[in-house]
């Protein structure tokens, strides 16, 4: 189960990532924001978060219009390795060297097509399980 999240600013990306994910067949719980109204980024990337933290999520998606403000309200949480990802390549690492347990993606910065190859290299690649990553991540 993934935990998506998003304010105003990344609601049309969330909705899109979501439409990708019914697609994939892979089952997502969203924790707002519901409509494009002005709102706050940290109440929808801490909620979105937590879930993740808490193990009720296995992982989380978060959008604002940078991904900068989101990305930052989610680390905010313990447990949480949410990384800012533009391209692909970013995706791949963070989850082979981070293991990150988030992404986010900035709506007014990367466009639909790529913000959904990099949902999916953030999604099709494992932990490289190094133990020098493993040691990196125990000093987070
Ligand atoms: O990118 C963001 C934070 O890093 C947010 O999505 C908003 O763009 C930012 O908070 C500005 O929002 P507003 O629409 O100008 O209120």
């Amino acid at each position: 189960m993934l935990a998506i999240g998003s304010d105003h600013g990344g609601y049309d990306l969330k909705c899109r990532v979501m439409e990708h994910l019914k697609e994939r067949g892979i089952a997502y719980k969203d924790f707002g924001c519901y409509d494009k109204s002005s709102c706050d980024y940290p109440d929808f990337g801490k909620a979105a978060a937590r879930a993740v933290a808490e193990g009720e999520c296995d992982r989380g998606i978060v959008v604002c219009t940078t991904g900068i403000g989101i990305s930052i309200a989610a680390n905010k949480v313990p447990g949480i390795r949410c990384a800012l990802c533009t391209d692909p390549y970013l995706a791949k690492m963070t989850r082979l060297h981070n293991n990150a347990n988030m992404l986010a993606l900035g709506g007014g910065i990367t466009g639909e097509n790529l913000a959904l190859e990099i949902v999916d290299v953030f999604l099709d690649t494992e932990f490289s399980q190094g133990e020098n990553h493993i040691r990196r991540i125990s000093k987070l």
